[in-house]
């Protein structure tokens, strides 16, 4: 496989009028391989977007190596433009034109053949409303609209910055069906996300953000077993007297009124079947509990690490904050889902 974009020791600074310096991004390196659906995960203000930026030019890095499609970013950008397709800062439509229209314009200007135009629609699933003006589409349609946009001239890799912000379940999964039709169709698909849930479903590889600095990469997968604390959940008719043979076999357990908890490493479930077994308490149940996304993201974005300034103050005196002064710490439990601060911004 070869990497499609690559990003060694990236690092970003902002200076704001009201915190001076602010670094987004520090010493951040990714690698996303042709054919992945990779996830770039972090909480907001973590560094998603002006890692995007950089990337596409938007934004001029302090330090690091950028490539995309071999290409070193922003130099030599221009030479692999045709082949990349972006949608970064949500794109404003005309609201009077019709969606058609809309990509036939954009299509001209991109000196792309008016042909694509009927194909991209249908790509998205927007064939049927492609006569409409875009002024009575749904969230999810001109979201759809925009990935429709960005496929005009076929790219072979896709960088799509939130593509599920503001959708409601459906618009979410209309979103994230397109990725993965895409996806099957061989284009190569970077999707940044604070929502855990779309990139399990979507992505094979992630690479995880937080406070500007990568804290996980890999398949899936991998990240998830990286984070298995190898803990079974055991049903027996006498949890008490379970646990004590347990224990007395040398294994760490909790014992709940219906069930117990067993942390060890991967020969467990025999010991513990031959354990139980031994003294006829006999196994109802023993399964495993596999981490999920959610909760290794909680457990990597965490860290009550100070925040980075270039200064090295605080950015808001209280040093409660991160890399984001919206206050997201997902110790705080308000993870999920909050607004972006760009009213704050003030641009290098
Ligand atoms: N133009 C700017 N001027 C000043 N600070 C900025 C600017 N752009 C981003 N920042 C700051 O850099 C940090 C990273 O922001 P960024 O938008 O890259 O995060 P993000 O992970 O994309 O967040 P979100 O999920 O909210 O989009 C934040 O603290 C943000 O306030």
């Amino acid at each position: 496989m070869s990497a499609v974009i690559e990003i060694t020791g990236l690092r970003k600074t902002f200076r704001t009028l009201r915190h001076g310096g602010r670094v987004a991004v520090d010493d951040f390196d990714m690698v996303v391989e042709a054919g992945q659906v990779h996830g770039f995960l972090g909480p907001n203000g973590s560094g998603k977007t002006t890692t995007l930026r950089a990337l596409l030019g938007l934004v001029n890095a302090d330090a690091g190596e950028l490539r995309v499609l071999g290409e070193p970013a922003p130099e030599q950008l221009a030479r692999v433009a045709g082949r990349v397709g972006a949608i970064v800062e949500s794109p404003q439509f005309f609201g009077n034109f019709t969606g058609q229209r809309t990509l036939r314009l954009l299509a001209v200007a991109g000196g792309v053949p008016t042909s694509r135009v009927d194909e991209v629609l249908e790509q998205v699933g927007l064939h049927d409303r492609g006569q409409d003006r875009v002024k009575g589409y749904s969230l999810g349609m001109r979201q759809r609209l925009a990935v429709a946009s960005a496929l005009l001239k076929n790219p072979e890799l896709l960088i799509l910055d939130e593509p599920a912000n503001g959708l409601d379940p459906a618009g979410i999964r209309e979103m994230r069906d397109l990725m993965r039709t895409l996806a099957e169709s061989g284009v190569t698909v970077l999707v940044s996300s604070h929502i855990l849930g779309e990139i399990q479903l979507i992505c094979d590889h992630v690479t995880i953000i937080s406070r500007g600095r990568r804290v996980a990469a890999g398949r899936v997968d991998d990240v998830l077993a990286g984070h298995d604390q190898h803990e079974w959940q055991v049903r027996v008719g006498d949890p008490g007297r379970g646990a004590e043979l347990l224990r007395a076999a040398g294994l760490t357990v909790t014992a709940h009124p219906d069930d117990l908890l067993v942390v060890g490493g991967t020969r467990e479930p025999e010991l513990i079947s031959s354990t139980l077994g031994g003294q006829e308490l006999w196994v109802r149940e023993l399964t495993p509990i596999r981490p999920d996304l959610e909760s290794v993201f909680l457990e990597l974005t965490a860290a009550p690490a100070p925040p980075r300034q270039a200064d090295g103050t605080t950015p808001d005196g209280t040093g409660t904050g991160g890399a984001d002064p919206g206050g997201t710490d997902p110790g705080g439990g308000r993870l999920i889902e909050l607004d972006r601060n760009d009213g704050r911004r003030v641009d290098a």
